[in-house]
């Protein structure tokens, strides 16, 4: 369980009363996700869940939380923020910035079929032509730069064949961001981590995205890519999936057909989505926060689908 912070139930009361949400029901810690504190919060009015953002500052918050209302507004199904009588969205709980949004139905569905798949193309095509008119700015921080800043840092735990390709890569990711094709990507609002387990669905029917707390101004072909290196592999070896990346690939372009420069650069933002998250997950699995119960995430298996992605490039 991922609860890095204790919320008392008098302060939970006192959130739920301030946002006008009826009478505090039940509190509940989360198990799942690694970066912030999550509590299921039962009132009578609802059920809902309570985020204390553990990592991002009140200066980075309004962009994801203004964000997810854009969407839902947008008619995404994506969890909406409450307000308090201000109008404000970004609460303060245990001296930590703090979020209530409304409980998605459903649950994740971990061993997808081309059918969640291509649900996942369509909605993720859907959410990225709704985040067109979405004004705030703010850069994936999880990004390039944060790369370039992270190897160094993470270099000394590992092998050394594991130490050079992971500098190899870095250094062809550098290359291809400087590249004609890479300025073309068209970009925008993107999820950047929408992963098996920050997608709900109730049988078929994919009921929401959530997790937005990793989002931030990118090419929608990296957002896709991390969607294919997570959706579309085989968990165990890394290797992809044709059957079920065509399902999402499909449905993505039903919706919004890639541009010519999305599909020369697709093999390289699939090694891009693959590194982005090889670093984070050696970062947290080396560089430990102190949290109540903790599973950090594998990081040799993003190791493999980096390594699938050189060996096997996809094209289209
Ligand atoms: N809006 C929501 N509706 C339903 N369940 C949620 C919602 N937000 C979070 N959860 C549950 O909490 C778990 C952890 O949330 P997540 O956002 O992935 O945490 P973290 O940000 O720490 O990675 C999820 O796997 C899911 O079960
Ligand atoms: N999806 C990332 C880690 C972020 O965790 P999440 O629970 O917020 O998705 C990974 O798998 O490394």
């Amino acid at each position: 369980m991922a609860v890095f912070t204790q919320v008392p139930l008098k302060d939970a009361r006192t959130l739920v009363r301030r946002l006008q949400l009826g009478e505090l029901q039940a509190l509940r810690g989360i198990e799942g996700g690694i970066e912030n504190t999550n509590y299921f919060l039962t009132t009578d009015q609802g059920e809902f869940v309570l985020t204390l953002f553990e990592r991002l500052t009140a200066e980075q918050l309004p962009f994801y939380l203004h964000l997810m209302k854009h969407l839902a507004h947008a008619g995404i199904p994506v969890p909406d923020p409450r307000a308090d009588k201000h109008g404000e969205i970004l609460h303060t709980v245990c001296g930590k910035p703090a979020a209530l949004v409304n409980r998605l139905s459903g649950k994740s569905e971990l061993a997808p079929q081309p059918v969640h798949c291509a649900a996942v193309g369509d909605m993720l095509a859907r959410m990225h032509l709704a985040g067109r008119d979405y004004e705030r700015q703010q850069p994936n921080l999880r990004g390039l730069p944060w790369w370039n800043e992270t190897v160094p840092v993470v270099l000394p735990y590992l092998a050394p064949e594991q130490a050079a390709l992971l500098q190899s890569e870095l250094s062809y990711q550098n290359h291809v961001a400087a590249s004609s094709a890479y300025t073309a990507l068209p970009r925008g609002p993107v999820h950047a981590d929408l992963f098996r387990d920050n997608v709900m669905f109730d049988g078929e029917a994919l009921t929401g995205f959530f997790d937005f707390y990793f989002a931030g101004v990118d090419t929608w072909m990296f957002d896709l890519a991390v969607c294919l290196n997570d959706w579309c592999i085989d968990q165990s070896t890394g290797s992809h999936d044709a059957v079920r990346a065509g399902a999402m690939l499909r449905a993505y372009q039903a919706v919004r057909p890639l541009t010519a420069a999305e599909r020369e650069l697709l093999n390289a933002m699939l090694r891009a989505g693959a590194l982005r998250f090889w670093i984070s997950r050696l970062w947290d699995f080396h560089l430990p926060r102190e949290a109540s119960l903790l599973k950090p995430h594998d990081p040799t298996h993003f190791e493999r689908v980096l390594r699938q992605r050189i060996a096997q490039p996809l094209a289209l």
